[in-house]
């Protein structure tokens, strides 16, 4: 029991793989789980149908069972691109061509159109809503004009007027009905993947001041380490602090140091370079992070930031105040990390602090040293 299960398991699953998205993995799984259907089903079919002697409806059940094992084969072979929509191609066009081989020869005692409500799922699922639309919609007009051909004896079998109506009536009203659940499917899909995309975005974002925040601003520090190790390339942070901020608070209160905070993030985006990421690295401290730029250049750009803080009139309501920075730089190189540079830029802006606030450290001097 358990071997069966397992050989289940790695049957739907053929041609999963981690790097796809979630999308892709559920119609892999969907259209190796519709293989297994088809090619067992048909296959016993093609079987009953040998056992009644119609041989040629077993003929065109058994090539449709070996086509809907093909389906699932081209998980199994690796070369070829998107195997996925190779194999839904097959599922669905082996599916289209037996329903109209069924309406044609009307199968087992007349019973072969009754397989016919089982498309419209299908189809919209592998084809999607605009696709799945036109390809019923083409095949509706096949069928239309094979039953009612006013040509005698197009299909091999006759059925009563009343059925042919009803079965094509009831065909487009259930085609209709799943042509709607896929619309809202595809909509509800949408709106998850939006909110999904929303929630990664504020799980990396400040919502105060729109920067990347500290986990934000970890992820860029790492992908930005490895391409400097890899290019060879100088790489500097910065943490700043605003001098003095508690007694904004203290004397204006909380929201209009919340407006500060807001209006000064502003001023560093628009100092810094396209390539330069500023983050809120906590309350009211920012870390830069600036690729392809050493410790001498980032000085000089600590200097506009700093400088252009200084010269900015900050207001809000009836408030109107000047803030400065205080700014300690280190550079990321192949023998010092992410987390020794931080420490050291930390180590500098308290120096900076010290030293009486509103200056970067280390001073150019020492970094020309
Ligand atoms: N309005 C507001 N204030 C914040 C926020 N985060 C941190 N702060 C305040 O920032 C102030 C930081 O004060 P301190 O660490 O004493 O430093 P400082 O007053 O800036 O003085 P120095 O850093 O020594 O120049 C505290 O009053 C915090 O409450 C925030 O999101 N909004």
């Amino acid at each position: 029991m358990m071997a069966i299960k397992q050989w289940f398991i790695d049957y739907i699953h053929t041609g999963v793989h981690a790097q796809q998205d979630d999308e892709t993995r559920r119609q892999i799984t969907v259209a190796n789980l519709f293989s297994l259907l088809g090619w067992s089903i048909t296959l016993a079919m093609g079987a009953a149908a040998i056992w009644r002697y119609n041989y040629p409806l077993a003929a065109i059940l058994l090539t449709a069972s070996a086509l809907f094992y093909s389906s699932h084969f081209v998980f199994k072979i690796k070369r070829i691109h998107s195997p996925h929509k190779i194999s839904s191609k097959l599922l669905l066009g082996c599916l289209l061509v037996l329903m109209v081989f069924l309406i044609f020869t009307g199968g087992h005692q007349k019973t072969g159109p009754l397989w016919i409500y089982i498309l419209p799922p299908v189809v919209f699922f592998f084809s999607g809503l605009r696709r799945g639309v036109y390809l019923l919609s083409g095949f509706v007009l096949l069928i239309a004009l094979l039953l009612f051909s006013p040509l005698e004896n197009i299909l091999l079998v006759s059925y009563a007027i009343e059925f042919k109506t009803r079965f094509l009536y009831s065909f487009l009203t259930v085609s209709l009905l799943f042509a709607l659940y896929e619309y809202s499917r595809q909509q509800s899909y949408r709106d998850i993947q939006r909110l999904s995309q929303e929630f990664e975005r504020q799980a990396r974002h400040d919502p105060l001041t729109d920067l990347p925040n500290r986990r934000g601003m970890v992820e860029h520090l790492e992908y930005e380490f490895e391409r400097a190790k890899r290019s060879r390339q100088d790489m500097t942070v910065m943490l700043c602090d605003i001098d003095f901020f508690k007694r904004i608070n203290d004397n204006y209160g909380h929201d209009t140091g919340d407006h500060m905070l807001q209006q000064i993030a502003r001023v560093f985006e628009n100092a810094l370079r396209g390539q330069d990421i500023v983050s809120r690295w906590g309350g009211e401290e920012f870390l830069f992070l600036l690729p392809e730029t050493n410790a001498h250049d980032a000085f000089i750009l600590a200097e506009k930031v700093r400088k252009r803080v200084a010269s900015h009139l900050f207001s809000h309501q009836n408030v109107q105040l000047n803030m400065t920075i205080s700014i300690g730089i280190s550079e990321v190189s192949q023998s010092v990390t992410i987390d020794q540079a931080i420490n050291l830029a930390d180590h500098f802006l308290y120096q900076a602090k010290t030293a009486g606030r509103n200056r970067t450290m280390p001073c150019s001097e020492h970094l020309s040293q």
